[in-house]
C-alpha cells in the first residue's frame, strides 16, 4: 500500500492529516489537516490544553493514532520517525540523555557540536556538560540547537524558545531563518512576539480544527481570542 519516500536534495512535503483525538470522550483533535515543506517555518499556536504537543506527537509517530494519515511527498509514513533522515522533534521536557554530555549527544546525532554553537560563544564553554549540570535556559538552547543541525528534512520543535533569554531568542530566530533553506520547520511556542515574524504559516489550534490564519496574523489571533483585545 505505501512506498516508502525517496529522500533526494528536497524540497519535500510533510502532511498530517485524518487526525481525530479524543480523552475519556473528550475531544481534543477533530480531523486535523497539517502541511509544511521544505523552505517553510510553521508556527503552531493555541491555548493551554487545546492539543498542540498530541499533534506534533502524532506526527512524529510517538503518538498512535488510529485513522491518522501521515506522509511525505505524497507517500505514506507511519511512523514518520523510522525513516531514516526524515524528522527528529524535541518535546516539551527534556530530550538528552541524562549520562551523556552535550559532546556525546551531539556524537549520536552526527552534530558537529562546534558549529551548531557557533553563534552561542558561551555555550561553546558548556559541550563537556552533561544535561542536569546545564541551566534550564542553557540545556533548552542547546537541545535546540542539536536538532536544527542534524541532518534531517524536518524538524518539530514543541516549545523551543521556553526558558531563553530574550538575546538568545533573536540569535536563535536567525539560526532557524538560516536552517529553513535546508529543511521545513514546525514550532510551537507561546511566545507569539517571537513566532509571528519568523514564520512563514501559523495555524492556530481551536476547538481541535486547525486554521490557517490568513493576512495579518495578530489581529486573526485577537480576532480568535488567543490575545487579548
Ligand atoms: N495522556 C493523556 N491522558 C489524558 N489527557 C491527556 C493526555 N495527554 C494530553 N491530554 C489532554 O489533552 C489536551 C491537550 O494537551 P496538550 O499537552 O497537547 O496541550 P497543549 O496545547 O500542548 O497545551 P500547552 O500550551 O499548555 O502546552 C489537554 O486537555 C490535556 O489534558
Amino acid at each position: 500500500m505505501s512506498k516508502r519516500p525517496e529522500f533526494g536534495t528536497g524540497p519535500h512535503v510533510l502532511e498530517a492529516d485524518g487526525i481525530r483525538l479524543a480523552f475519556d470522550s473528550r475531544p481534543v483533535l477533530a480531523d486535523v489537516y497539517l502541511r509544511v515543506q521544505s523552505g517553510q517555518i510553521v508556527g503552531l499556536l493555541g491555548r493551554n490544553g487545546s492539543g498542540k504537543s498530541v499533534l506534533l506527537q502524532t506526527v512524529f509517530g510517538a503518538r498512535a493514532v488510529p485513522d491518522a494519515s501521515v506522509r511525505v511527498n505524497g507517500c505514506y509514513v507511519a511512523p514518520a520517525f523510522r525513516v531514516p533522515g526524515l524528522v527528529n522533534y524535541l518535546p516539551q521536557a527534556s530530550l538528552l540523555p541524562p549520562y551523556l554530555s552535550i559532546r556525546q549527544a551531539a556524537r549520536l546525532l552526527r552534530v558537529d557540536p562546534e558549529k551548531a554553537t557557533a553563534s552561542f560563544p558561551d555555550l561553546r564553554q558548556q559541550l563537556h556538560c552533561r544535561p542536569g549540570e546545564l541551566s534550564g535556559g542553557s540545556a533548552r538552547l542547546l537541545q535546540v540547537l542539536l536538532l536544527l543541525h542534524a541532518d534531517t528534512a524536518f524538524s518539530l520543535f514543541d516549545e523551543p524558545f521556553s526558558g531563553i533569554m530574550p538575546v538568545h531568542v533573536e540569535t536563535l530566530a536567525d539560526e532557524m531563518r538560516q536552517t529553513k533553506l535546508r529543511k521545513g520547520l514546525l514550532l510551537t511556542d507561546h511566545r507569539y512576539a517571537e513566532v509571528l515574524p519568523l514564520c512563514d504559516v501559523v495555524y492556530l489550534l481551536r476547538q481541535g480544527r486547525l486554521l490557517k490564519l490568513e493576512g495579518d496574523f495578530e489581529t486573526a489571533l485577537r480576532d480568535y481570542g488567543y490575545l487579548a483585545s
